[in-house]
């Protein structure tokens, strides 16, 4: 009998598989709106120019293959944590940000939750949205952590119910750990507003509950980082030790160069030095340090002023062209369609994807009849449409929901 006799089959997973029955479709007119990666207009993956001269830059420097440190490229998670918190953070001027590189942002969540199973001061439960990023459960609940959800979504407006919301994380036990979306929350693109956040940090804060800030998308979700870390620092502003994990996957196109950080705001040095100390042995048995290339072009991008001038050219460039398709996919379903549904959120939504509201049964459907792709849940990933495919895709939608 083999050794692995007894191993079952599992699921596909619910967004990568999504990709993979794509591109056994040979329909010229499939369209992938599955997994939340940046397409162009012509429907191509991009490679940024400012990556592309950073990469040119890092072979004319020859550099070595050396390990990195168990926590990474220094100028990389220097540069990393300005973006995200801020070049004026107290916070980094009093070097009490602790920083680790990690595998991109699923490996810096992963590590925030294997760091609050050994250290967090109390119960380990972690609350998340309903609905969030699916992959969030099982990080989460592989790393040790109790997980519950927290309303997020409302189903009647296609935005947040802020109410139900603040009355969950009210009801939650103290010192509970609040997993939040920093900004284009995944899968619904509803972010509260500045208000909503608010409100949300007060109640935190009276519930002394721990924020965990996972920013995938930051410069995406409005084309400009400091408006899209907006709640993270105003976190921070308000005294919340926040972990953050962070990710250039989307808005520097480093996917596959699996490029992020995870950090700790400590009390002081002293702390931050101990906590580093604990990040190291924690990566050390997981995967020793990290890879080093994607990191190399994260430094030398934001670490030159024109280089940092042009990506964040072009991180707008991304977030307008999927602000325009929202606005003509809206378009074509209520003006060529003469759609009765109203369609209001595809346009109120905002960063990579558009929570469409079409039932499983409607997803089924449109894969089957109109060769589109999407997740179950109704989400579409918005770089999927083009100015080619967009009016193509409201016809199917208007199809499948009239
Ligand atoms: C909210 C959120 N957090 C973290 C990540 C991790 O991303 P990475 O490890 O590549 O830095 C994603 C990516 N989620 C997807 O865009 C998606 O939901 O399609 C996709 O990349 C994925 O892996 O599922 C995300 O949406």
């Amino acid at each position: 009998l083999s050794t692995w006799n007894s191993v079952p089959q599992g699921p596909p997973d619910a967004i990568l598989g999504v990709s993979e029955a794509f591109k056994k479709n040979t329909s010229p007119k499939k369209m992938n709106l599955g997994v939340g990666a940046y397409r162009d207009d012509a429907g191509k993956p991009y490679v940024l120019t400012s990556v592309k001269k950073a990469e040119r830059i890092m072979i004319d420097n020859n550099m070595d293959k050396e390990y990195a440190g168990i926590t990474g490229v220094p100028s990389f998670t220097k540069a990393a944590a300005a973006l995200a918190y801020g070049d004026d953070s107290p916070a980094i001027k009093e070097n009490r940000l602790a920083i680790a590189q990690s595998i991109s942002g699923t490996g810096a969540l992963r590590m925030g939750a294997e760091f609050i199973n050994a250290w967090f001061p109390h119960a380990k439960n972690v609350i998340v949205p309903n609905p969030t990023w699916g992959n969030h459960i099982p990080i989460m609940k592989n790393a040790g952590l109790a997980l519950e959800k927290y309303t997020y979504f409302d189903k009647q407006t296609n935005g947040l119910n802020i109410d139900g919301m603040l009355e969950d994380l009210h009801k939650a036990p103290k010192n509970t750990v609040v997993l939040l979306h920093a900004c284009a929350h995944n899968p619904t693109g509803v972010d509260p507003t500045k208000e909503q956040w608010d409100q949300i940090s007060k109640v935190i804060k009276e519930r002394e509950h721990f924020s965990f800030f996972d920013m995938a998308y930051q410069g995406f979700a409005s084309g400009d980082c400091t408006r899209d870390a907006y709640a993270l620092r105003k976190f921070v502003d308000e005294g919340h030790q926040v972990v953050l994990a962070q990710s250039f996957a989307k808005n520097m196109g480093l996917y596959g160069e699996r490029v992020g950080s995870f950090s700790i705001v400590c009390a002081d040095e002293q702390e931050k030095a101990r906590v580093d100390s604990q990040l190291k042995i924690i990566i050390r048995p997981m995967y020793s340090n990290p890879p080093i290339h994607g990191a190399h072009i994260v430094s030398t991008v934001l670490n030159s002023p024109e280089l940092k001038k042009e990506w964040l050219g072009e991180v707008k460039t991304m977030a307008d062209r999927i602000i325009t398709m929202r606005h003509q996919l809206r378009n074509h379903l209520e003006n060529d369609f003469n759609s009765k549904k109203s369609w209001n959120h595809i346009t109120d939504q905002i960063g990579m994807f558009c929570f469409s509201g079409m039932t499983p049964e409607q997803v089924t459907s449109i894969k089957n009849d109109w060769h589109v792709y999407l997740t179950q849940d109704g989400r579409i990933s918005m770089a999927g449409i083009s100015s080619a495919n967009v009016k193509y895709l409201a016809e199917a939608i208007h199809n499948v929901t009239k």
